[in-house]
């Protein structure tokens, strides 16, 4: 047997055995495509010599049949007798059938109870492994009949329904075509040359038969069909003759048919005889299948390594088989803290859904952009996963919650009629300049605005780092549910109680701010000095020009460098009002005030935002790394606790024993591809 397609052989027992779908490993197979009485079974029959398939009205093949032919060196003794033949199913692993009317009964039965009785069709193969002394291995797959028209009480759409599963065979790259013609019927009206045509345009994996050859009128045309120029197949087109319905009936063994093809072949068509009938197309498929299986193996050892990959992966991500529980629970339990740190510190990552923006209502939002037409305003967004750590989603909640968010309080948001406020709050003693009590009683209204969103940025964070716990959880500890739930609890509960101390801490700075105005603040000051010198006109002018600010605004802002005496002098003439009316200087206060508490508002808040990272990480971060690991040793390291929470779920030992079930096939599929791999290169290195 030719080692290629032993090697050919062994994979596919490899993948069948260990249900490897085709999807996942495509390795190269012969697909029997034609329109439902093309004599597909027919073919088989003769390249097996053996009349193993059901046969009948309707569509007779309603699944994918595997057959793996298995030249055999010796005959098989069963029970004292010598068998040339034999043959044995994937789902009856422990029979052996040497009848072929059993082997026949057992395609019928196998597919009823998978199908139904005349029914349906189903996806699901039937695997079957023919022995035998007298022919050379070869595997194909017979598909069923592609038909246009449902009988009995077969579903409407069966049509479709076919032609769904027959394309998922022959899509396949490394499936070589078998494009089964009935010579009765115009080669031009031949679905399964149509549809292969679609799938191989090329045409380079695909062999045509003509089966009925012997239906074929005998001239010229007909000649002219099995020379093959009509057809435009790489592979070649061979006829052959099969058994006709009266032959079937009688049961006329195959080796009498196969002499009639020959005879009738040299008969009709002398002239290319030699390159048609099942001999002849048997030998070339066992060489297409060589060829292209040497073709393939750089793809399938490929995707051997792919899926050696993937399956690496989940072993890595399920772990060993838990051994010793109790060593088990602290290298968990300290994995698990470890990460949850790492992560904080952006070393860990883990997986997250975000939104993203759906490109289409981007579109959208660009054309109303440009007035061309009006769009739905609901954003559509995408949830995708990414790769995030703790440390950067707490960064993020540094950056909206503190930064962003409190930047958004409106810094007047309070300073409505500060004229008649001003007024009504002053003494009846005229203030040298602004009343320092009206002052005081403003801005604490203004500071506890922050109150809200700074317990707010507390509690985004709190949650942020939750969810962090959530999935580092899930990653580390995920195969011991009972353990997770446990830890994940415990940690919440940690997180709480440091919540609280963080909110308590927050409010008691927010009070502190409060209780002490200090307007000798020297941001403050100078600001204050040089806020007093724009309304001092005209010499306000100058300052002006030297500051190079164009609005009250620029110049509010702007340290500028300006000579103290020059500002003393017009602060002087300002709050002394020797040059304006009592109503003028009344909004000039006024104006002024407003100035002076947005300015205080916004140095209290820059210290806000800076003092609220400095909570968390003080109130969460730290603590989680000093104290949350002894926290859960202390609540789970008890004996019932132990031998209760370190049981793995049921969902991941199945995963890990198919993983590495898995792995071994892989291994064993390499170590076949390399070895013809091997010999790929020691033919070419010789030749
Ligand atoms: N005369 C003649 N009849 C043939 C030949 N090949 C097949 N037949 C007949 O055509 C009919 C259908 O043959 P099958 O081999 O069952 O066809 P199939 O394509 O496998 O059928 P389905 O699996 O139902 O799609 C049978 O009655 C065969 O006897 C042939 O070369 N010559």
């Amino acid at each position: 047997m030719d080692r290629y397609l032993a090697t050919l052989n062994k994979l596919q027992d490899v993948f069948t055995a260990a249900k490897v779908s085709a999807k996942e490993i495509d390795i190269p197979q012969i697909v029997v495509l034609g329109s439902q009485s093309t004599g597909k079974s027919s073919v088989l029959e003769n390249i097996a010599k053996q009349n193993f398939l059901p046969r009948g009205m309707g569509i007779v093949t309603r699944r994918p049949l595997v057959l793996q032919i298995i030249q055999e060196p010796d005959k098989k003794v069963i029970n004292g007798k010598r068998y040339d033949t034999w043959v044995q199913f994937l789902h009856e692993k422990n029979k052996v059938f040497t009848n072929m009317v059993e082997v026949q009964k057992e395609i019928i039965d196998d597919t009823n109870k998978t199908c139904g009785v005349n029914k349906g069709i189903s996806d699901d193969p039937i695997h079957l492994k023919l022995h035998s002394t007298k022919i050379p291995s070869l595997t194909l797959v017979d598909l069923p009949g592609l038909t246009k028209i449902p009988v009995g009480d077969q579903p409407k759409d069966i049509d479709s329904q076919i032609e769904r599963l027959v394309r998922s065979y022959v899509e396949k790259e490394n499936s070589i075509i078998l494009a089964v013609s009935a010579g009765n019927v115009d080669i031009a009206n031949s679905d399964s040359l149509k549809l292969a045509r679609e799938v191989d345009p090329t045409g380079s994996r695909t062999i045509a038969v003509i089966t009925k050859c012997d239906l074929m009128e005998n001239n010229d045309e007909s000649a002219a069909v099995l020379s093959g120029v009509s057809v435009d197949v790489k592979l070649g087109l061979i006829g052959v003759i099969n058994r006709n319905n009266k032959q079937l009936e009688e049961n006329t063994p195959i080796e009498k048919i196969l002499s009639i093809e020959e005879d009738y072949f040299l008969r009709n068509f002398p002239g290319i005889a030699d390159r048609m009938g099942t001999e002849y197309l048997t030998s070339q498929l066992c060489d297409i299948l060589i060829r292209h299986l040497k073709k393939c193996l750089p793809m399938l050892t490929d995707k051997i390594s792919q899926q050696q990959a993937r399956h690496r992966e989940i072993l890595k991500e399920v772990g060993e088989e838990p051994t010793d529980p109790n060593h088990g629970m602290i290298m968990l339990l300290s994995n698990f803290t470890d990460n949850l740190c790492k992560s904080m510190d952006g070393t860990y990552t883990y997986s997250k859904m975000k939104p993203i923006p759906n490109p289409k209502v981007n579109t959208l939002k660009t054309a109303v952009r440009k007035g061309e037409q009006e769009a739905d305003q609901d954003v559509d967004v995408q949830m995708v996963p990414q790769t995030t750590t703790a440390g950067a989603e707490l960064f993020n909640v540094f950056e909206t919650e503190c930064t962003h968010n409190l930047s958004q309080i409106p810094p007047d948001k309070n300073l409505k009629n500060l004229k008649e406020v001003i007024k009504s709050t002053s003494g009846v003693q005229p203030a040298l300049f602004i009343p320092d009590t009206v002052f005081n009683t403003l801005i604490k209204s203004q500071l506890d605005l922050f109150d809200y969103p700074s317990e707010h940025a507390v509690t985004k964070s709190h949650q942020c780092i939750s969810e962090a716990v959530e999935m580092i959880a899930e990653r580390t500890i995920g195969r011991y549910p009972k353990l997770q739930r446990e830890v994940v609890n415990i940690s919440k509960d940690f997180l709480s109680k440091q919540s609280r101390d963080a909110k308590e801490f927050l409010a008691e700075y927010l009070e502190v701010e409060k209780s002490y105005i200090n307007t000798n603040h020297p941001d403050f000051i100078e600001r204050y000095k040089v806020a007093a010198a724009l309304f001092a006109e005209p010499e306000g002018d100058e300052v002006k020009q030297k500051t190079k600010a164009t609005t009250a605004a620029d110049f509010f802002y702007i340290e500028p460098e300006i000579k103290e005496s020059a500002l003393d002098k017009l602060f002087t003439k300002y709050t002394r009002g020797e040059d304006a009316s009592s109503e003028d200087r009344a909004n000039k206060e006024a104006e002024l005030m407003e100035k002076l508490l947005i300015h205080y508002f916004c140095i209290v808040r820059a210290q806000i935002v800076d003092m609220i990272p400095k909570i968390v990480m003080k109130y969460f971060v730290r603590k989680l790394s000093t104290q949350l690991n002894s926290t859960l040793i202390k609540e789970l390291y008890t004996e019932e606790k132990i031998t209760e929470l370190v049981q793995e779920s049921d969902r991941v030992s199945k995963k890990r024993k198919a993983s590495s079930h898995m792995m071994k096939v892989l291994l064993e599929a390499e170590k076949l591809a390399s070895g013809i791999a091997m010999g790929n290169k020691r033919i070419k290195t010789s030749s």
